[in-house]
């Protein structure tokens, strides 16, 4: 059956970076949410202000559409997205025509989160700034943190994303039971 496994974390939690990985591992497209922004929502982030609401919805529900198109062509996807709060994965997880609201076990889109400390994510985003590598500022970590919600009753997995990526590679096909 066909999946969408969505990556999700504050900036520089290493969603990128494990879930092109998984991608690899699973044989399967690996979509970066960051390249379904709009210019002026990276714009916006790149001068240090949060996206709000406004910003996200449309780039949730664009998001949404590409999973939904996956899961009809029975294709598994994994999506790096940050999916702070409960009601941005909602819009995800509406992408299984299937999904009854609440019902986190049988839907097909499946979350996993990945955590460290600030001060590990502030160094990894400095350094990418300072390499003009990306878009996304640490100053704007705060707000990040500060929106990151998840629900018990979700059963979200969370991994300890200051391991070495293999072994954060190895935890995540362990917990979606593909390998
Ligand atoms: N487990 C890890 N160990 C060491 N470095 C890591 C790890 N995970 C990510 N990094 C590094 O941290 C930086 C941020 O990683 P990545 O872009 O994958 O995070 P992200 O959550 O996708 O960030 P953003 O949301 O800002 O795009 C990159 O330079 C990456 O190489
Ligand atoms: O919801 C958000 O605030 C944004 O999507 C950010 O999380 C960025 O896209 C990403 O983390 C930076 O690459």
């Amino acid at each position: 059956m066909a999946r969408a496994f969505v990556i999700m974390g504050v900036s520089g939690s290493g969603k990128t970076s494990v879930a092109k990985m998984l991608s690899e591992s699973l044989n399967c497209s690996f979509l970066e949410a960051d390249e379904f922004h709009s210019q002026s929502n990276k714009e916006k982030m790149n001068r240090g202000i949060p996206l709000c609401d406004e910003d996200r919805i449309p780039w949730l529900e664009a998001l949404r559409d590409a999973i939904g198109r996956k899961l009809v062509s029975e294709e598994t996807a994994v999506l790096a997205c940050s999916a702070l709060q409960k009601r941005y994965r909602e819009i995800l997880r509406s992408a299984d025509p299937d999904y009854v609201v609440g019902d986190y076990d049988c839907c097909k889109i499946k979350f996993i989160c990945l955590v460290a400390p600030v001060e590990k994510l502030a160094e990894r985003l400095n350094m990418r700034s300072e390499k003009g590598e990306h878009f996304m500022p640490a100053s704007l970590l705060k707000s990040q943190m500060e929106l990151l919600q998840i629900f018990d009753y979700e059963r979200i997995p969370q991994i300890d994303s200051t391991m070495n990526l293999q072994s954060i590679l190895d935890r995540v096909l362990n917990l979606i039971d593909c390998k």
